[in-house]
Parts: structure tokens; sequence; C-alpha cells
């Protein structure tokens, strides 16, 4: 039976939830399901909006066809190429005979190397600012490379002021029934999904998500009709802001992340004492023990707070799997902006600490305080040492706050290659760009 809702008089639904994916993507973890959303426009013409994953495509059939009420379907936009988005294309080209796919040149080239060239005649190619008038409605085409795969556009409706944002903006997490985020307390129970997502699906194209922000930004949108999650129709600067914060690697909350690496629990125990010596000065702090929390959650907790410490014991010369495995994953992931701790443990010769810096280097975080070295366990006189660590941490969580509430007044140096932009009063002379690696005469102060 046919399961859809309404997104305004001409926009409709036509997505369905999973609840039974084990791993999105083949490696993150969606206990909470996750919906894949595909809109049809019933217009003088009909436009079908992306598909749906395979898992998914019986109920987007009868959603569909439900929808179209006897019409036959004249476009289809293709935002993204990616399988969850397309695995019904092929099935909509040899049923709709006639029917026309609008996507970027990049998309077409994508369409041959899937399914084959022998659509290639039904294609036409879009570029930025291409519109498609269907009757009522004016469509503009928006070009969104690398959000987050380069053949990405969007669509920008200009008669109902809906941008069809493809994969930004989107969330993990079945609807339930709620198309609208306003529908549910989305900063209460949803926040930490939508991060979750956004962090790890595009988390590494910060400037281009950054792009597409500021070309949103010069549009008049009423709503965002996104690929996964909810459609925003109220509180747009909200999603937007975080999006913001998040693309350009700037934290949410100034507080403390401690992510642990303990095979036998020393580690960890010096780490509790630590989060007690930081919760006793009201820092917010949460704790990860890298063992048993997905790594897509810890990425998402690093992209959250500004300040992260990372606590391992030693392993074989190294630093344990799992932190070294989280480590790999933020420094993939770009991680900017953020101010460190380290503790390590090891029983003979503890090199955890000096791996670890190795894998972040290139973050280019700025470390807080001294390495603190454990040798199997915390002895008394090291409890002053945490406290220590504790009081340069909470001394630096306040001036960071400070530094938010007043806007420093230095410059800002944008990276003319991938759009970084760095803030200070000069640029140092060694400087990297932490996103792209150039160097600083490619950086313009604005
Ligand atoms: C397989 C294995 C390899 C280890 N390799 C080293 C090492 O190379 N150097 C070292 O100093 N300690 C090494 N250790 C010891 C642990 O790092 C040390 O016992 C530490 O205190 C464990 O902390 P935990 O209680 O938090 O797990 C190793 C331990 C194990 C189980």
């Amino acid at each position: 039976m046919y399961c859809v809702r309404k997104v305004n008089d001409d926009y409709t639904w036509i997505g369905a939830d999973s609840r039974r994916l084990a791993v999105f993507e083949g490696v993150f973890g969606v206990p909470e399901g996750v919906s894949y959303n595909s809109y049809l426009l019933l217009d003088e013409k009909t436009v079908l909006f992306d598909t749906v994953d395979a898992q998914v495509i019986h109920q987007f059939r009868e959603n569909l066809y439900h929808a179209l009420d006897g019409r036959t379907l004249d476009y289809i936009v293709v935002h993204h190429m990616e399988p969850d988005h397309t695995a019904e294309l092929e099935d909509m080209v040899l049923r709709f005979p006639n029917v026309q796919i609008l996507c970027t040149a990049m998309a077409k080239t994508m369409i041959g190397q899937f399914f084959g060239h022998v659509y290639d005649d039904r294609i036409r190619v879009c570029k930025e600012g291409d519109t498609l008038c269907t009757g009522r409605h004016t469509l503009q085409f928006v070009a969104a490379p690398m959000v987050h795969w380069p053949e990405v556009m969007m669509t920008y409706d200009r008669t109902d002021k809906l941008l069809l944002s493809a994969d930004a903006f989107g969330c993990f997490g079945a609807l339930n029934g709620h198309l609208f985020a306003d529908e549910v307390d989305f900063d209460r129970d949803c926040l930490d999904e939508c991060r979750r997502y956004y962090t790890n699906i595009v988390g590494k194209y910060g400037p281009q998500v950054k792009a597409v922000l500021d070309k949103a930004a010069k549009l008049d949108i009423a709503m965002l009709l996104p690929l996964h999650g909810f459609v925003w129709r109220k509180d747009l600067d909200y999603i937007l802001h975080k999006h913001l914060l998040w693309s350009t690697y700037q934290p949410e909350v100034q507080g403390v992340l401690i992510a642990y690496a303990s095979i036998y629990g020393d580690t960890e125990s010096a780490a509790n004492i630590l989060a007690c010596r930081l919760a006793e000065q009201g820092v917010p702090v949460t704790m990860r023990d890298t063992s048993v929390v997905p790594l897509s959650s810890i990425v998402s907790d690093a992209f959250k707070y500004s300040h992260i410490v990372l606590a391992s014991a030693t392993y074989n010369m190294g630093v344990f799997i799992c932190m070294e495995q989280l480590l790999h994953d933020l420094a993939a992931h770009k991680l900017a902006n953020r101010r460190y701790a380290i503790l390590e443990n090891g029983s003979w010769s503890p090199a955890a600490g000096k791996g670890m810096e190795q894998i972040i280097e290139p973050l280019h975080w700025e470390k807080v305080s001294d390495t603190l070295t454990v040798k199997s366990a915390l002895r008394p006189d090291q409890v002053l040492q945490l406290d220590t660590l504790a009081d340069l941490l909470a001394k630096d969580v306040r001036r960071a706050e400070e530094k938010e509430e007043k806007p420093a007044g230095g410059k800002r140096y944008v990276c003319k290659v991938c759009g970084y932009v760095y803030e200070g009063d000069t640029l140092p002379e060694d400087y990297k760009c932490p996103l792209c690696g150039a160097g600083p005469q490619y950086f313009a102060e604005q």
C-alpha cells in the first residue's frame, strides 16, 4: 500500500523509511533507521526528484504510481548518482519511454558507468543556473560539487522557494511519519544523528558545503528538501547555522571530549579522574571508550567539542588499535581548529603519545599541555599532574568561551585553493592549509 505525504500543494514526498539496515554505506550503524527521500512535482509537467535505495523500491513504486494518479512522468532530476538514490533510475527510464533525465555532465558519465550508455539520448545535461519551466514552476539548477560526490547538483524551485538539497542538510534516522523537522523535538532527539550524518558523510568537504551555504544565503528559501531525514519549513536559520559551524570546523560546545583506549582499565581510570576534575570546575565534559562506541559517533563528538583529550595505552610500540582507527578517521575528515591534550600509558616503553601526535599532526591542532605519561597505573603523586591538566584545560575552555562571546578582532586569511579560513593576526610563514595542504602563498587576506 502507498504511504506518501504532501510537502505542499504541488510536491509530494514519495520516499520510504528503512529500519532493517545494519550499516549505511556499508560502515555506519543506523540504529534509528534511515529515510530515503524522493519527491514528485505535479505541474503541467511531472518531475521526479531522485529515486531510492534498492531496499525500499517496492514502497517507492507504490508511492509513485499512487501520486502520479495515472499521469506519465516527464522528467527525472538526478541530483546525486549514489546508488541509494538511483536504484530505480533504470526502471523509471524503461517504464516511461519518453521521460527525460536532467543531471550534470559528470552524472551523465556515471549513468553510463552504472547502467551502460544506452540511455544517453534521454539525458539533458544541466549547468549552474540552467532553468526548466514545468508550467507554474520554474526550476533552477545549482551546482554542488563534492557535497558529497563530484556530480552533485541541487534544484531551487523559484516559484515555491524550495531547495531540493541532495545529501546536504540530511539526517540519519527513519522519519517515523514525521516528514517535517518541526514535527519532532529536533534539538533534543535528532541533532546528534544529524551531526553524525553530516560529519561522517560530508564532513571532510567543509569548504564545498560552505560554498553551497554561501549560494543558499543568496536565495530566498522557504523549505529545504534533503535526500535523507526531515524537510525543513521552519527555523531554517537553526539548521543552516549548525551546518555553517560544522563546515567551517567550528565547535558547537566549548568543552572537553575525552576519547580513551584502554585494554585493562588503568588508562580509563586516569581518564575518569580527569573527567571528575573538569566537571567539578563546571566544564562540559563527555567520555567515549573507543573500544565500544562506534567511531562515527566519536567523530561526530569531535566536531561538537572544542577540546579533545586523547588517552591511549601503548600497543606493540604504537597506539592501541581502536584509538589508532579513530585518529586516522579524524585525520581523513580534516577536522581543524581543535585544542588537545594527550595521556599515554605503557608498561615498559610508552609510545602511544608520539604515535597519536604523528597521526593528528596534519590537522595542526594546538596542544594545551605536555603529554602525561602513566606507567601501567597512575601513581599517587601523579594525581596532582591530572589536577594540573584539568586546570589548564578548564582555563583554556574558559578563554575560548570568552573569545566566542567577543568575536576576535584578528584578520581572516582565505585559502584560494579550497576556501578554508584561517583567523588570526598574522598567517604563520610555515603555515599549511589543514584541508588541502596549500602553503601561505595561496592565502588571501579578506
Ligand atoms: C599486546 C600488548 C602489547 C603491548 N605493547 C606495549 C608496548 O609496546 N610498550 C609498552 O610500554 N607497553 C605495552 N603494553 C602494555 C600496556 O600498554 C600497559 O600494560 C598499559 O598499562 C595498559 O593500560 P590499560 O590498563 O589502560 O589497558 C602492551 C600490552 C599489550 C596487551
